[in-house]
């Protein structure tokens, strides 16, 4: 879209969730650097007035701000121009009876801003634009159907005249797909699915490619066995990434349905897979499957960052992706070449690793280790030790990317599970998960749940690692300022140095964080922004007042201890350096700074 690729380039405006198209989180904001971001202080807060996960962040468009919440999904327009009063606020009323289909909390990923709208995608599917301005509802669209277990989590994606949205249900037995809808009106302009007939999922056997070579006709149906796939998961909650010159979308579909892999034989396509669409059209350009007949529940939907990188001495389009499986994967987003694949968490154990010789049968596939392959060991078996948990190396929590170090910084988690699946029968709008898990924090570690890592996506390699008492479930923001920041699930708000780690400032903000930083400037000052608010699947046990921890499908577990540190409630913190950036800035309250001359003029 002109209107986001406009808005996006303004450094002072944070305009998409995601920081811009590519995903890569980066600010060119530099007030707050490595030198004195130790001086950080709150400059304001505003409470959101809701309890659950605040996952996602605000953004902010010339003056205003927009903050969302978790179900109900209200919306407020803040004037920063006028000390954050409300400028308008949007208060949907959605049936409680969604929250009873929605696996991981009741989170949402926010807001989206393209031609003077604001999107939102509600928990209960329905897709409303409001004019950014007055708040007013210019159109209104129903996308799915919670009766069958469909709601949304996600944000959207605005792109051309378009906006693209998703669906969440992978525990639900929905069938994932994504769904194209017109700016103008909301009418639907394309719909792809993730599994079924090439038709439906706009696939041309001949054009699309996996790993290089022509997909092959209906290479979905003859994944699975009989109409599986109808039920089979596939979903698409994750991010969305843009590549505005290929005029490509990229993401990742979920998990097959069911948990448990002896009802589903075969690979499940494309269930797990990393996809390149058309924005106009939907058609795909290439797929990549991570985890074929997925064993463990590693949906495949977190990010896709894009980066313009040297690799073998070659200048290319790299597509970044850290899969839950794992896996860091690098790719030539053009044309879907696998170029890296190797482990960013020491603790996976459920492969040796990705088959990289063209010519092998296997080629692409992940070699699966036999003592942890819940599928081998079969129905009612407890299948003990699994790493990554179900959870993840990492979730939905977003990683960043700094051209300055060409270093990716990750926040992930550090969990291992026992995973038992069983047999189960489907029911619309009944859970459809087919296993048992209990999470833990992986052995033989430094004890906790969680490390926030600096990437090398060429190399394939940890520059450094930060322990982390629980996983790291916020999204980092970098910044040309040479500082990465992250939230933790304590609550503290953590600002390291980019090339070393180093720890330069921390403060607890009242609940813990899953929400993403974000900076801004506002008359000529930066800030920086931060939901917090406990809750999300690592967080589910708070959220959702569990205390046994099985419950929770299995999240509890090692999160149990998190209520020893935070409480529920959503609060959005904004920091600042002290002292004045502007004329219009309230001057530094410095008790040691020489009174103003009267006149306004330089003394001396
Ligand atoms: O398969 C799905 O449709 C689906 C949806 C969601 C969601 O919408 O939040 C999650 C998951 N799966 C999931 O597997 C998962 O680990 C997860 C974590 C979270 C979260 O926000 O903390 N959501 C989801
Ligand atoms: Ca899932």
């Amino acid at each position: 879209n002109e209107s986001v690729l406009a808005e996006t380039a303004k450094p002072e405006q944070w305009a998409i969730q995601t920081g811009d198209y590519a995903n890569q989180r980066y600010s060119e904001l530099d007030q707050i650097n490595r030198d004195n971001v130790g001086d950080l202080r709150v400059a304001w807060t505003f409470s959101t007035g809701v309890l659950r996960g605040h996952e996602g962040s605000p953004l902010v468009i010339g003056d205003v701000m927009y903050v969302h919440t978790p179900f109900p999904n209200n919306i407020f327009a803040l004037d920063l121009a006028n000390d954050g009063k409300i400028l308008w606020r949007y208060e949907p009323e959605q049936d409680p009876e969604v929250i009873a289909v929605m696996c991981c909390d009741t989170v949402y990923r926010g807001v989206a801003y393209a031609d003077g709208l604001i999107l939102s995608h509600q928990a209960d599917t329905t897709l409303v634009a409001l004019d950014a301005k007055t708040g007013e509802v210019k159109w209104s669209v129903k996308t799915g159907d919670p009766a069958i277990g469909e709601t949304n989590t996600a944000t959207v994606l605005p792109v051309g005249d378009k906006v693209i949205v998703g669906v969440s249900g992978g525990e639900y037995g929905v069938r994932g797909r994504v769904t194209a809808y017109s700016l103008a009106d909301g009418s639907e302009v394309w719909k792809a699915y993730s599994t079924g007939p090439d038709e439906e999922m706009l696939v041309d056997p001949e054009k699309t490619t996996h790993l290089g070579k022509p997909i092959g006709k209906d290479s979905s149906l003859n994944s699975w066995e009989g109409d599986q796939w109808k039920i089979g998961g596939g979903t698409t909650w994750g991010w969305y990434s843009y590549d505005p010159d290929l005029n490509l979308i990229y993401y990742g579909t979920g998990n097959p349905s069911t948990w448990n892999p002896s009802q589903r034989p075969g690979d499940n396509k494309w269930s797990m897979t990393i996809m390149a669409r058309d924005a106009d059209t939907g058609m795909a350009k290439w797929f990549y499957q991570m985890t074929p007949h997925d064993e463990w529940d590693f949906d495949g939907v977190n990010e896709m960052i894009l980066t313009e990188q040297e690799i073998d001495g070659q200048e290319r389009k790299l597509l970044t992706h850290f899969d839950r499986n794992g896996l860091a994967y690098t790719l030539d987003r053009e044309s879907g070449e696998l170029l890296v694949a190797e482990k960013y968490d020491p603790a996976v154990n459920w492969t040796t690793g990705v088959d990289m010789d063209p010519n092998s049968e296997t080629y692409g596939r992940p070699a699966v280790v036999a003592e942890y392959s819940t599928a081998q060991n079969g129905e009612d078996e407890n299948t003990t030790g699994v790493c990554p948990a179900a959870l993840g190396s990492k979730d939905q929590q977003p990683a960043a990317y700094s051209p300055k170090t060409q270093t990716f910084y990750v926040p992930t988690n550090h969990v291992c599970m026992d995973y038992e699946p069983f047999r189960v029968a489907y029911t619309a709008g009944q859970p459809y998960v087919g296993a048992t898990l209990a999470m833990f924090p992986a052995p033989n570690s430094h004890g906790g749940m969680g490390n926030f890592i600096a990437w090398d996506n060429v190399e394939g390699k940890i520059k450094w690692s930060l322990p982390e008492q629980f996983s790291v479930w916020s999204g980092a923001l970098a910044t040309a300022g040479d500082i990465v920041f992250y939230g933790t699930l304590e609550g503290y708000l953590k600002a390291v140095d980019a090339e070393t780690g180093e720890e330069l400032y921390k403060f607890k903000t009242p609940s813990g964080i899953i929400g993403n930083v974000m900076t801004y400037e506002s008359a000529g000052k930066q800030y920086i922004g931060i939901l917090s608010g406990v809750g999300g699947w690592a967080g589910i046990g708070l959220a959702a007042g569990l205390t046994n921890p099985n419950d929770g499908l299995g999240a509890v577990g090692g999160y149990a201890s998190l209520s020893d540190y935070t409480e529920l409630g959503g609060q959005l913190t904004v920091f600042e350096l002290p002292g004045e950036a502007s004329a219009s800035a309230e001057p530094a309250a410095d008790p040691a700074a020489e009174p103003a001359p009267a006149d306004g003029g330089t003394s001396g």
